[in-house]
């Protein structure tokens, strides 16, 4: 077993790492820290690494009959002991240069967009749509990759055309989708919504479509608790709630718009934002956390 030391970093998150294996093999690690507020915070979520890696296996293997994927291992003699259980051995893709984003809902920087011109990356929607309003139908709003810290740029279907070509991007929008439909189908049957997301694909050998990255985890999506759904407010996060309630409160002390680093959180916050990552991955997938990693 080597240590993780030994695989050079190729590429880093604000909460997780990309790893060289070998020519074939890459090692994504996913760290406990959690980010809010577009801040790192110094507090790590015990176990949040592990869940949201358990999260991204249990959606692989729930969408493969829908697309293949570039999962090798979640448990295997070359991942480092010290990351196991929140680390995956990942073929090497040739990664596409596009944030595939999909929304059933609209919030965060689609609902800006909408305000501001009526559409998300030029796909028109109806008036009158309010803060959290379900979209008639789930739409493809891709985004061009922002530089660590920054926010990612929405891009028209058509700028994805002309990097990428017409047949490819049509596959890139119909895939997203469809994986996007099944993922909030099975969710929503669970009591989370999931409101949007965002997957990376990459090529393989033979030039088609492998889903990479992490999948369908309260870090490249939206979740939201169904019961509380209410439109027309900002939805309460299934998993970062009581940490973004904390941090705004007089407790904390803390002034979001100073631009200064939050203070750590308290105990109590910890503990219960570790219970809802561990509610929302039983709730999806069915199965105890404390069988992980499989
Ligand atoms: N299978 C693959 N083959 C080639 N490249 C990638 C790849 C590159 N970048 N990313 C995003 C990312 C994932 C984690 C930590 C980061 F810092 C960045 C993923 C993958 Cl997943």
């Amino acid at each position: 077993m080597v240590a993780l030391a030994e695989y050079p970093l190729i590429a880093a998150g604000k909460v997780r790492q990309l790893h060289a294996v070998d020519d074939e093999h890459l090692l994504l690690v996913a760290s406990d820290r959690i980010s809010a507020y577009d801040h790192v915070l110094d507090t790590p979520i015990p176990d949040k690494g592990r869940v949201l890696t358990a999260m991204s296996v249990f959606w692989f293997e729930l969408l493969a009959d829908l697309v293949p994927n570039h999962l090798v291992a979640a448990d295997d003699p070359r991942i480092p002991g010290e990351v196991r259980g929140r680390a995956l051995l990942v073929r090497r893709l040739d990664m596409v240069p596009v944030e595939c984003v999909a929304r059933g809902y609209l919030t965060g920087s689609g609902l800006a967009d909408y305000q501001r011109t009526g559409a998300v990356c030029g796909v028109p929607l109806p008036d009158g749509l309010v803060e959290s309003a379900a979209l008639p139908e789930p739409i493809f709003t891709p985004a061009t990759k922002a530089e660590l810290g920054a926010h990612d740029e929405n891009v028209s279907f058509a700028a994805v055309a002309a990097q990428e070509g017409e047949q490819r991007a049509a596959e890139l929008r119909d895939l997203t989708l469809r994986i996007y439909r099944r993922a909030a189908e099975h969710a929503r049957e669970r009591g989370v919504v999931l409101a949007d997301t965002k997957f990376e694909f990459g090529t393989g050998a033979d030039g088609s479509l492998v889903l990479g990255d992490e999948v369908l985890t309260p870090d490249s999506s939206r979740f939201w608790p169904a019961d509380q759904y209410r439109p027309g407010r900002v939805q309460p996060s299934f998993d970062k709630q009581y940490v973004r309630d904390w941090l705004t409160s007089a407790e904390s002390g803390w002034d979001r718009a100073a631009d200064v680093p939050p203070p750590p959180l308290p105990e109590h916050v910890v503990a219960a934002t570790r219970d809802r990552y561990v509610e929302a991955y039983e709730r999806i997938t069915g199965h105890r956390f404390a069988d992980w990693p499989a």
